[in-house]
């Protein structure tokens, strides 16, 4: 079966200091993130003028993509802001659109990394009712060549810039422990979202020869007692430091863009706690300003039009692709009783 658009699925960000609350409201709706928590993140946003670059840097992503050779037309759509996925989904369907590919932005599993998406694909067809097209969400592609190849020269480039010795230190958006162990089909055993992440992070070592680097994480929110993914980023360069590591590169393997969590909690916090240490750092980018990310979302919609097979660098299963926002296994990713806060 044939598809008339791509959808290309996202965070969403804000364009201004008055969409920042706003923003942030519809971000952890329900989710038992502190006011005190908030009101740092905010301060984070308002330090950037209000203005996130994931927006743009989703533009400029599906710009590359429409060059590299794409045949469908992209709509852009987001989550937790505007243009949000249920007027998106709108105008699709004013536009005669019947039957869409969805790419998230996002190239792992898990709750908020994979299944998220879904719930935002269920909201924005109920928004439009009967007549919403059929959405057809791609899969994960943590393992594929072109993701993996492009962090690869992104760390050699990164660590062309300092002058010493270096530890590769891979870095994702932590999550709740409670939502790693419940990523995946409950079959599997979990924790799908950190296994990725550390098979992604292998990967790239692999391809670099590096025998040691370390996998951390990064953006922790959620009330303090609860568990997250852990160590911290910024702890881990104390750690490193106490080990007489002198050099960082730190490669935000968990994301695709260069958006508000890697300019903040990486190039802001890391980048100033290393520096109090005395230490080299560097950050490698993330691979939406590389062409080969245009070529794997062509190649992505290819593999699923014309049915070839997946490019995959792990023996891991990829999974995330669904119809309409259905589960991708039984219970595959679904949370435990989350703290909800009115
Ligand atoms: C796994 C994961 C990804 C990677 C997968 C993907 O890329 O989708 C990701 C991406 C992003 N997270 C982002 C921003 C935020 N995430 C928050 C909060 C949270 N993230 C979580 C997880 C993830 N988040 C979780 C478990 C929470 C707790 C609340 C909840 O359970 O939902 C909050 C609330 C404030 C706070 O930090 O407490 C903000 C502002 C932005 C946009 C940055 C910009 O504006 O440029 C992006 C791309
Ligand atoms: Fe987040």
């Amino acid at each position: 079966m044939s598809f008339d658009a791509l959808l290309w699925l996202s965070f969403g960000g804000p364009e201004g200091p008055e969409d920042v609350r706003p923003f942030l409201e519809n971000v952890v709706r329900g989710r038992g993130v502190p006011p005190e928590r908030l009101d740092e993140v905010e301060a984070h946003y308002q330090h950037f003028g209000g203005v996130s670059p994931i927006n743009r840097l989703n533009l400029e992503a599906i710009d590359a993509v429409r060059a590299a050779g794409l045949d469908l037309p992209v709509y852009f759509g987001n989550r937790n802001w505007h243009p949000m996925a249920e007027d998106t989904l709108g105008k699709m369907t004013s536009d005669g659109v019947r039957r869409a590919l969805v790419f998230p932005t996002s190239a792992y599993g898990g709750y908020s990394a994979c299944r998220q998406y879904d719930e935002d694909i269920l909201r924005a067809r109920a928004a439009v009712g009967d007549d919403a097209p059929e959405l057809v969400k791609l899969r994960q592609f943590f393992d594929h060549p072109l993701f993996i190849s492009s962090f690869a020269d992104a760390v050699r480039a990164a660590g062309a810039e300092l002058t010493g010795p270096y530890r590769v230190v891979f870095t994702a958006h932590s999550v709740p422990v409670s939502a790693d162990k419940a990523a995946g089909p409950p079959a599997d055993g979990g924790h799908l979202y950190s296994r990725q992440v550390a098979e992604a992070s292998r990967l790239v070592a692999l391809e670099l020869g590096l025998t040691e680097y370390d996998v951390v994480w990064q953006s922790r929110s959620g009330p303090p007692q609860i568990p997250w993914l852990a160590p911290d980023i910024v702890d881990h360069i104390d750690a490193l430091h106490a080990d007489g590591v002198r050099g960082v590169v730190v490669v935000p393997i968990g994301f695709v863009s260069d958006h508000l969590e890697v300019v903040w909690d990486l190039d802001t916090e890391a980048r100033e706690r290393a520096g109090e240490l005395g230490m080299e750092f560097a950050r490698a980018a993330t691979p939406n300003s590389d062409p080969r990310f245009a070529e794997l979302v062509v190649e992505l919609v290819r593999e699923h039009t014309e049915g070839l097979e997946p490019r995959k660098l792990s023996s891991f299963t990829s999974l995330g692709c669904t119809t309409d926002g259905a589960f991708c296994a039984l219970l595959c990713c679904e949370l435990a009783k989350r703290p909800v806060r009115s």
